[in-house]
């Protein structure tokens, strides 16, 4: 029997609206929550607007300072006062986009378990790093990162979630087949520091996932969810894959 709950989280990226808010809220209401975990992640200044609508919600990033001088940033501990469960931390946008180092997005994993918001680290290569054959140990780079500056512990408060670069927004989506062999790698990863841990971790995958694509995806041993993007910002879509992700 699983013992990982299956979980979704729509990723609005910059993208959204109130109306959309309304609507999205409306369609998940109809999922039974007890059998897979649905999180709206959308642009900061909607927050309190998905926790409103009943929505369980996420930030697509934080601050890795506690508050301050930092002009355009956000502080997790608001974050959290005004209601999100979870946050993004090392989206390869935030990575690519704005250079987040794996030391900056390790700060900012930090910074969110402080103020008690459950960091989902995003990991993958791009299509040239996985080309030379260096998807594992980009990605264990990238986790390593963290478990090296917080011990093995900070993962026990944490989601994964496993998005090879070549496969965001691209239509491009990963095999069900290359992506389990990723997600095994990471689970048997952190295996090799904590069994307990690994097996109680949720991995997710983000990466083109559709309607279409869900399920099959969804099936593998170590895929427990996904990190959807563009078909996060369609409410019937949407609720497809969350259905698709029940156990
Ligand atoms: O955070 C979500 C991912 O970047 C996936 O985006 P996508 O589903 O549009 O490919």
């Amino acid at each position: 029997m699983l013992s990982r709950k299956p979980m979704v989280a729509g990723n609005w990226k910059m993208n959204g609206s109130l109306e959309l808010v309304q609507n999205i809220a409306s369609t998940i209401k109809s999922i039974n929550n007890d059998d897979v975990e649905v999180v709206v992640i959308p642009p900061t200044v909607l927050l309190s607007n998905v926790v409103a609508s009943g929505v369980k919600a996420g930030v697509q990033t934080v601050s890795e300072h506690p508050l301050g001088a930092y002009t355009g940033e956000v502080q997790a501990s608001l974050v959290k006062a005004l209601g999100a469960t979870y946050t993004l931390v090392g989206h390869s946008e935030r990575r690519s986009i704005y250079g987040e180092s794996n030391e900056d997005v390790a700060n900012k994993f930090e910074q969110a378990q402080t103020d008690k918001l459950i960091p989902i680290l995003c990991v993958g290569e791009t299509e040239s790093e996985r080309e030379q054959g260096q998807t594992e140990n980009v990605v264990a780079a990238q986790i390593k990162a963290v478990i090296d500056k917080l011990g093995i512990a900070s993962l026990n408060d944490s989601v994964i979630a496993y998005e090879p670069v070549w496969a965001i927004g691209t239509g491009k989506t990963a095999s069900p087949e290359q992506a389990q062999a990723v997600h095994k790698f990471i689970r048997d990863l952190v295996s090799s520091y904590d069994a307990e841990i690994s097996e109680s971790l949720q991995i997710l995958y983000g990466g083109s996932v559709n309607e279409s694509n869900s399920e099959l995806l969804f099936a593998q041993a170590d895929i427990d969810g996904g990190l959807i993007g563009g078909a996060s910002l369609k409410p019937e879509a949407f609720k497809i894959i969350c259905e698709s992700a029940k156990g």
